[in-house]
């Protein structure tokens, strides 16, 4: 069976200045869904609003059409990975894997460099791994939908590659709903495209309209 989760009906300001008004967002389980946009055009504060940490003026946020509010209490539906560190650095890699049910041995297999750091805290690895161990968690937890933002951020074209793989390998478990300023990462793994500009989502079906709305062709 697909899932969907849907975002609609969003107005969001700060003081006068209106951030988001226009939007339509579809994710589908068994497909990875791009969002790109210009620095400030609001990607950030749109997945705040979806995972329910932001309160926007107005929102309908929808879990096979059953609105969720909170989805941030609802971590069997999404979990989001956000651009800064989110899991407490001091636990070690043990705990925060046995905390996500699930097994670093597997993870060991596909990053062999981490072979030793089993029982190492989080805080003890280079800014790069550890975030390569939150995007990983984010993927592979169990969950209908994760929301990632930034997730090549702080990792080398080696990891980046890995993690593209696991995310083809990951949809099939779930709908993944990406954004990045590596656009061309984004435009080459996306099943569906959408680019915020003005405050309005855009879903684009072809290249010529990504150059139009600001992005050089893939
Ligand atoms: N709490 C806040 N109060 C006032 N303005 C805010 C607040 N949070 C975000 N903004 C503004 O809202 C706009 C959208 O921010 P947001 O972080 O969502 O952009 P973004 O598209 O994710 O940008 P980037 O690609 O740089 O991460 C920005 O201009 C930002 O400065």
């Amino acid at each position: 069976m697909i899932h969907k989760l849907e975002a609609d009906s969003i107005f969001l300001e700060f003081g006068s200045r209106r951030i988001l008004s226009d939007i339509y967002l579809k994710c589908e389980t068994g497909k990875i869904t791009g969002l790109l946009g210009r620095n400030g055009n609001g990607k950030t504060c749109l997945m705040n609003i979806i995972y329910g940490n932001l309160n926007a003026n107005s929102k309908s946020i929808r879990f096979d059409d059953l609105t969720v509010q909170a989805a941030y209490k609802r971590p069997d539906l999404l979990l989001y990975l956000p651009q800064f560190n989110f899991i407490p650095q001091t636990l070690t890699l043990k705990r925060v894997f046995a905390d996500f049910d699930l097994d670093f041995f597997e993870f060991e297999n596909r990053f062999p460099d981490f072979k030793s750091n089993y029982k190492s805290a989080l805080k003890s690895l280079s800014g790069g791994n550890r975030r390569l161990v939150e995007v990983y968690i984010v993927l592979k937890a169990k969950s209908k939908f994760a929301m990632l933002d930034e997730p090549f951020s702080h990792l080398s074209p080696i990891m980046i590659e890995a993690i593209m793989e696991l995310m083809n390998e990951e949809k099939k478990n779930k709908g993944l709903l990406i954004t990045d300023h590596m656009f061309r990462n984004i435009i080459g793994i996306s099943d569906s495209l959408y680019v915020l500009t003005g405050g309005k989502t855009h879903l684009t079906k072809a290249v010529e309209e990504l150059e139009f709305l600001g992005y050089a062709k893939a």
